[in-house]
């Protein structure tokens, strides 16, 4: 698909007229055409680049990348750049352009930005999907990693290499992948693609995202504050759809769909965001020597033969304080979402993405 013809450049804002190449669809009504192919049937895909991601770095590098982007993908495809201006942009950007019949969707950035993308793929809890396309062709995710954790992509073995994350477009190989929901009293459903988790990492994770500015060193100054006022709770737990079961003295819980959180600690080493599962990990009864002991071994995801570790792997799990304080924070894919209780559960290849 995105191996042919020639790279036209247009810098102006594109109208809102069909275009030219691409009879059939409109012009996508974002920020700016990058480049255009030249044959009716190029793809068209939209890029939405964080700008501010990794401390300004992704809009630095992301400059620095169009001279190849355009060499390399412009022959066969419409290239559009949409910059996000401020938190949830990503998801309305997403939503347009797929309901505009992009073919693909390209978050920029880290994990943050991919989070808000994969949520742009939803609206109201159902898939969003463009009225008059053809049910069988869809909208694919793409992701050029280029956050300061970036750990979606660790999972895959992707590095923060703008240049592989194109050849990986180029290729247009995909794989559907499976995509993780949080219910809660959060009205409409949320979706994550990497890992949620409750208490002490989400605490953690909520304060590291007040100094991203310090890179990858931001989680240790965040797991920092986190201890602070640190109790572990007694929670009550349901897999499955099964019965209640109370987990005591709970340090944290983590339901991956992929395996690394945290700046690249390897949390739940056996998922895998193609197998219609959640693993998730439970830690009980650690203290803050505990973390200092058994670090390596998280970092590495050898933990889950360490005493007081369980993991399971499931399709929905429940989570509930037995006594109820509404101060237990829930994070998913590093982004705070609010506190206990709640329901995950997973949407088994749900979105088709490059790999
Ligand atoms: N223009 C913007 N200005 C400020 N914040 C933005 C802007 N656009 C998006 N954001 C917010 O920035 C957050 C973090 O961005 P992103 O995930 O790309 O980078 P990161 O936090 O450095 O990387 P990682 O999440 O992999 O650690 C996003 O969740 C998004 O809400």
């Amino acid at each position: 698909m995105v191996n042919r013809i020639a790279v036209v450049m247009a810098m102006a804002k594109p109208s809102l007229a069909r275009a030219e190449h691409h009879p059939m669809a409109p012009d996508l009504n974002l920020d700016r055409t990058i480049s255009r192919g030249s044959s009716s049937s190029s793809a068209r895909i939209v890029f939405v680049v964080n700008p501010k991601g990794a401390n300004g770095r992704t809009g630095e590098e992301w400059k620095k990348l169009l001279p190849h982007l355009r060499s390399r993908l412009g022959r066969d495809c419409n290239i559009y750049e949409s910059f996000t201006s401020g938190p949830s942009h990503a998801m309305d950007i997403t939503r347009e352009a797929i309901r505009e019949e992009a073919d693909a969707v390209v978050a920029v950035g880290g994990d943050g930005t991919l989070h808000e993308v994969v949520n742009g793929f939803f609206w109201a809890g159902k898939p969003v999907c463009a009225c008059e396309r053809d049910r069988n062709s869809t909208t694919a995710l793409g992701l050029i990693p280029l956050g300061t954790g970036s750990d979606f992509a660790r999972t895959f073995g992707w590095r923060n290499d703008p240049h592989e994350a194109v050849e990986r477009i180029a290729r247009g190989l995909k794989t559907r992948i499976d995509v993780g929901v949080i219910n809660g009293d959060i009205g409409e459903p949320h979706y994550f693609i990497n890992v949620a988790d409750i208490h002490l990492s989400a605490k953690a994770g909520y304060y590291a995202s007040r100094y991203k500015r310090f890179g990858n060193f931001c989680y240790i100054i965040g797991a920092l504050r986190g201890f602070m006022g640190h109790t572990n709770k007694d929670l009550k737990i349901k897999v499955n759809g099964g019965v209640w079961e109370v987990f005591p003295q709970v340090t944290a819980i983590c339901i991956g769909n992929a395996k690394f959180f945290g700046g690249g600690m390897k949390i739940t080493p056996n998922a895998d965001p193609r197998d219609g599962n959640l693993e998730v990990v439970i830690l009980q009864n650690f203290k803050w020597y505990d973390f200092i002991l058994k670090l390596h071994r998280l970092y590495n995801g050898t933990h889950l033969s360490v005493k007081n570790v369980t993991s399971m792997r499931v399709q929905s799990i429940e989570v509930e304080e037995v006594k109820n304080s509404g101060s237990i924070y829930v994070q998913s894919d590093g982004e705070h979402l609010g506190f206990l209780p709640r329901k995950f559960f997973i949407l088994p290849s749900a979105i088709e993405m490059f790999c």
